[in-house]
């Protein structure tokens, strides 16, 4: 799938599919394409090339039927500010054709789920942003979709506020079978309720999978990094440990004010134990010493933000 916007590629080459029950997280920084390629999979606009497939159904030839399976909540959720919560509800279950006695049962029932009850009667204009938010996963749950389509949906909300959405639409999925696609600059959030993420840089999907398979097929040219903190720590470990067979590159780095050295080693192979020997028997006191594995963070930082892994 691809989308131009004149001669601006926003979205190029996009192959991905997504398993049903799955939470695939599609990270990327502001202008990757996250945005375009959701629009895209709801049939909001067409794609210049290439065709996507959501429930078995062409988004671009039945976009009707895909507003019934497909739940989409998009970074500002759009409510009527001068009614009730449960008024918003009900009123999009009836957009979507449920009678209104129903539409009121389930209005409540997800109101529960959603931990806004108590709230149900309050206008939405003073609504906090994560309440808002959980509102609006109310919202896109109401016509009971298949598949749940959420841009952002962190956005701007406080860090305790965030860990109860991602856990509510972690629960979602696991309990009710909810394919859900979230998209997100956030990784460290992403990463802990995602199956699958994608990472998106410059309208192409660079790497997907889970999150360790993602962290290998990104490792720096396959090399792998030790990294060791000794106190006295000589020239001649160092040197010994830059001899070894396969160093690329090594970085010692005196702590101010302590006798503590960390050295890093990168290398085509795991060195973790023969640096432990060496710096053994060159007479330092090893303190800890590791194989350094890349979190996403990590990962999107360098790619994203150019930054080097240390
Ligand atoms: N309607 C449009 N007309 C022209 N260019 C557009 C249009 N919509 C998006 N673009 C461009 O396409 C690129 C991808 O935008 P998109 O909104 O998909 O990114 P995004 O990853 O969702 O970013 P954000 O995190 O900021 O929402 C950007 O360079 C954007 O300027």
């Amino acid at each position: 799938m691809k989308k131009s916007y004149g001669d601006h590629v926003a979205v190029s080459g996009l192959n991905l599919s997504i398993q049903q029950g799955e939470i695939f997280g599609l990270l990327g920084p502001n202008g990757a394409g996250k945005t375009t390629t959701i629009l895209m999979l709801l049939g909001l606009t067409e794609p210049t090339s290439g065709s996507a497939r959501v429930c078995g159904l062409d988004p671009t030839r039945q976009p009707l039927q895909i507003k019934r399976r497909v739940g989409y909540m998009p970074d500002d959720v759009g409510f009527y500010e001068d009614r009730t919560a449960l008024d918003n509800l009900i009123f999009t279950a009836q957009l979507n054709q449920i009678p209104l006695q129903e539409a009121r049962m389930l209005a409540e029932q997800l109101l529960e789920r959603v931990g806004l009850a108590e709230v149900a009667a309050k206008k939405v204009g003073a609504f906090s942003r994560g309440m808002r938010q959980r509102l609006g996963i109310a919202d896109v749950l109401i016509k009971r979709p298949t598949v749940i389509i959420l841009d952002e949906p962190t956005l701007g909300i406080d860090p305790e506020g965030v860990r109860e959405l991602l856990q509510l639409i972690h629960n979602l999925s696991r309990k009710e079978g909810l394919t859900v696609l979230l998209s997100s600059h956030h990784l460290h959030q992403v990463q802990q309720i995602c199956d699958r993420v994608g990472l998106f840089v410059r309208g192409e999907l660079i790497a997907y999978g889970d999150v360790p398979s993602l962290a290998k097929q990104l490792d720096q040219e396959g090399l792998i990094t030790v990294e060791l903190e000794a106190t006295g720590f000589s020239d001649a470990a160092l040197n010994e440990l830059s001899s070894l067979e396969d160093v690329v590159e090594i970085r010692g780095n005196v702590q101010q004010g302590t006798d503590s050295t960390t050295v890093i080693l990168l290398g085509k192979r795991d060195m973790t134990t023969e640096a432990a020997g060496i710096v053994i028997r060159c007479g330092a006191q090893l303190q800890s010493i590791r194989r350094k594995q890349y979190g996403l963070d990590e990962i999107y930082h360098r790619y994203f933000e150019g930054g080097g892994l240390a």
